[in-house]
């Protein structure tokens, strides 16, 4: 099955896609240009809006704004006409070093958002990575829920969200771990190795959990997208284009299309002049709706 091309969109790095159902749009970012992107199936129109700040992940409220984990803190954002995005300050985070920002994040089947914070150059392998949560209505600072990560990545959670799955996309880590999720209290807990991805081609990003409970992991490097089982077990592995897809989504109107962001390095792509795009594929599987942030 070949990947369709959507938006030729160059991304830095393109993260977070995030399928709005309401508007039925795919939104994402590009972390470095502090963009943040929409994409509708429906008239193939590109909107772009700038943010005062690198911003990583989102999420959605449901009401045309946004929860998003930039580099200072957690913000709702609200797209204007002029092509900014308005911005409050929700909660601010209290970094282990200067030079961090938020990574990876997406909210709980109950609506709680989670996040992690890395390095803004993970070339330095510094253990400084914390991974937050953060529910409606909460006023004190984030308080880290897990740490001594380098670059935490691939939250999802199982249908039922009972499972939390986490990685670290660190070369020197490379590995998915599986929590057991405590949807009353948003509380993870008997953390275990799920895959260790230095057997299969690609670094763990971003990823997506299907309606079967298989999760889907971009193997960053390879081009390549992995499903497994929700025990582990290698379901089957899709190609893209590109060789760094980020992070994957499910959308679409019957939720069976697995939009796909990229990441287009700098030096010679020769090799990939589709770095960046922002890719669909038809997997043959659903997906479920991503949950809003009950804010
Ligand atoms: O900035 C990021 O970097 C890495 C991807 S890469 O190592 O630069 O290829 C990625 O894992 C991370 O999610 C992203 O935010």
């Amino acid at each position: 099955m070949a990947a369709e091309l959507i938006l030729d969109a160059r991304n830095a790095t393109g993260e977070s896609p995030v399928w709005n159902a309401q508007e039925q749009a795919l939104y994402w970012v590009d972390i470095p240009a502090r963009r943040l992107h929409r994409w509708s199936p429906q008239d193939l129109s590109a909107t772009s809006w700038e943010a005062p700040e690198m911003l990583a992940c989102i999420a959605c409220y449901g009401d045309g704004s946004w929860l998003a984990g930039m580099e200072s803190g957690l913000f709702r954002i609200q797209p204007q006409h002029n092509g900014t995005l308005a911005t409050e300050l929700l909660s601010s985070v209290q970094h282990a070093t200067e030079t961090m920002r938020f990574n990876d994040g997406r909210c709980d089947r109950q609506g709680r958002f989670w996040a992690g914070t890395m390095l803004m150059d993970m070339s330095k392998a510094a253990t400084v990575g914390s991974v937050y949560r953060y529910s409606a209505g909460q006023t004190e600072q984030l308080t880290a829920q897990l740490t001594d990560m380098i670059v935490p990545n691939g939250l999802g959670f199982s249908p039922d969200g009972k499972i939390m799955y986490l990685s670290d996309s660190h070369p020197s880590v490379q590995k998915i771990w599986a929590f057991d999720y405590d949807t009353d209290t948003g509380t993870p807990h008997n953390r275990r190795l799920f895959v260790d991805m230095t057997q299969y081609p690609g670094r763990p990003d971003g990823a997506a959990v299907d309606a079967d409970g298989c999760y889907w992991i971009c193997g960053n490097d390879e081009g390549q997208i992995h499903r497994f089982t929700p025990a582990g077990k290698l379901d089957r592995s899709l190609a893209v284009p590109v060789k760094k897809p980020a992070m994957c989504a499910f959308g679409g109107a019957n939720l069976d299309t697995l939009y796909v962001t990229s990441i287009r390095p700098g030096g010679d792509i020769s090799d990939q002049p589709l770095a960046g795009g922002v890719f669909a594929l038809q997997p043959g599987v659903q997906g479920l709706e991503e949950p809003l942030f009950k804010g």
